[in-house]
């Protein structure tokens, strides 16, 4: 992280940022800031020479009340309580944003897989699936990919679960390898609805995306597939980076040959197709006309804020914007649209590989891709509409205004509040 900020302490100010455009109590408020439960515990794994290391680990379900509690498990050494705690959060209000039948929530073990071998990223998986077995299931809790995991993580977490509970329930993890009852069109799936908010938001503001410069930092499943999205709009990716840093071409680059280039290497560095490379910290603060955030959260804090020079922000990253950032970012008139609109993408496509696994009826990629369309741009017109009724002071907090009028709604007419 960039600076001191817990991500925790983030959404709970956001959720305040909305307050003021709400006639809601501060006791509804405060039953909205907090998970119902955080399950934290240690995994112990044999590694392949024998020895045994310890694992945290972690899971909290925020919020219920809309549906069983979704989101993604995340394998990284900055993993912590409060983080998956923040992440389960903007899962509730991302899942609201878009109005699919969830509640939030996430997980994630504290280690870096690429220090590890498949077998030993196994075991510590499998291990991590028997912790979370009593608490996940179709109806309880779905968790699906995130940052480091993906469709072999999902197989082997339904596996053991499916194993311990004598039972065949794909519904019971999203993300899976089609083989595994995953839905076509999943892995594109957030970088997608980050292209589709681009380009609503483009329209919207009167700007044409076919002349817009681009800047994207991360280049995994978010960041690549948004690149590469945006690309095919006819907008032009200067510049993009992975943890190793950026590299820049100021006349542009096919975006599907930098991820090639990352494939066959793991790394950005010396891609051909750049002319110079650069840290991320400039890429962040390059002369672009849209940046995309795709790695982790305060990746833009209030200093780097100040000098960012895009015109717009599509936020594919949970988090990426510290509050300070925002607040510097509105008063300099940068347009920021947020994480649980833009990357929602994801958990609304898991919803669909969900109804698929339910009903055993799987759909071609292009239903896929067409509901998923209508999801976002029908959010989008929730956020516009909302945004010039409450004269909100950005997108962010009228986003939330629309998410937090759901869930309240969803909670005090379904009687779950008192
Ligand atoms: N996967 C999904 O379906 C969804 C993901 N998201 C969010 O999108 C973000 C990215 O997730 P995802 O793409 O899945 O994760 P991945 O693990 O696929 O990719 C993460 C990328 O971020 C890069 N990265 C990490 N630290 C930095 C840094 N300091 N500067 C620049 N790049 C960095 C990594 O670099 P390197 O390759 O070198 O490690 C990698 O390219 C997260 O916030 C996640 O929560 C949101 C919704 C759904
Ligand atoms: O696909 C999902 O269920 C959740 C994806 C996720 O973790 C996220 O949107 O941050």
């Amino acid at each position: 992280m960039s600076d001191e900020v817990n991500p925790f302490e983030s959404l709970q100010e956001q959720i305040d940022d909305a307050a003021a455009y709400l006639e809601y109590s501060t006791d509804v408020l405060e039953r909205l800031k907090h998970p119902e439960r955080v399950l934290e515990t240690t995994l112990s794994v044999e590694m392949d020479d024998g020895s045994v290391e310890v694992f945290e680990a972690f899971r909290s379900q925020f919020n219920g009340d809309r549906g069983p509690y979704k989101g993604g498990i995340r394998y990284h050494p900055q993993v912590s309580r409060d983080e998956v705690k923040a992440l389960s959060g903007w899962m509730v209000y991302k899942c609201a944003a878009v109005n699919i039948p969830y509640g939030g929530g996430k997980g994630g073990i504290k280690f870096d897989p690429r220090q590890y071998s498949a077998s030993e990223v196994e075991r510590i998986t499998r291990s991590f699936a028997k912790e979370l077995r009593p608490l996940i299931g179709e109806d309880r809790d779905i968790p699906a990919p995130d940052v480091n995991t993906g469709q072999r993580e999902m197989n082997w977490i339904k596996d053991t679960y499916e194993t311990l509970e004598n039972t065949t329930e794909p519904g019971v993890i999203t993300g899976k390898a089609p083989e595994s009852g995953g839905s076509a069109g999943r892995v594109e799936a957030t970088g997608r609805s980050v292209m589709l908010t681009t380009r609503e938001a483009f329209d919207y503001l009167g700007k044409d995306i076919e002349r817009a410069t681009v800047a994207v930092q991360g280049y995994g499943n978010a960041g690549s597939v948004a690149a590469k999205l945006i690309d095919d709009l006819g907008a032009n990716v200067v510049a993009v980076s992975d943890s190793s840093g950026a590299v820049h071409n100021p006349d542009g680059f096919d975006a599907r040959a930098a991820k090639d280039h990352k494939n066959e290497t793991g790394s950005l560095a010396g891609f051909e197709g750049a002319t110079e490379e650069l840290s991320n910290e400039e890429l962040l603060t390059m002369d672009v006309d849209l940046l995309i955030p795709a790695a982790l959260e305060n990746a833009i804090d209030g200093d780097i804020a100040n000098h960012v020079q895009a015109d717009i922000i599509v936020e594919a990253a949970n988090g990426p914007l510290t509050p300070r950032a925002d607040d510097v970012l509105s008063e300099r008139d940068v347009a920021v649209f947020p994480d649980i609109l833009a990357n929602a993408g994801g958990v609304t496509v898991s919803y669909f590989e969900w109804v698929q696994n339910r009903q055993r009826f799987y759909w071609e990629e292009e239903r896929v891709n067409d509901e998923l369309e209508r999801v976002i741009t029908t959010a989008f017109e929730d956020l516009v509409d909302t945004y010039e009724r409450t004269d909100a002071e950005d997108f962010r907090t009228a986003m939330y205004v629309v998410a937090i009028e759901r869930v309240v709604d969803a909670a005090e007419e379904g009687g779950i509040w008192p």
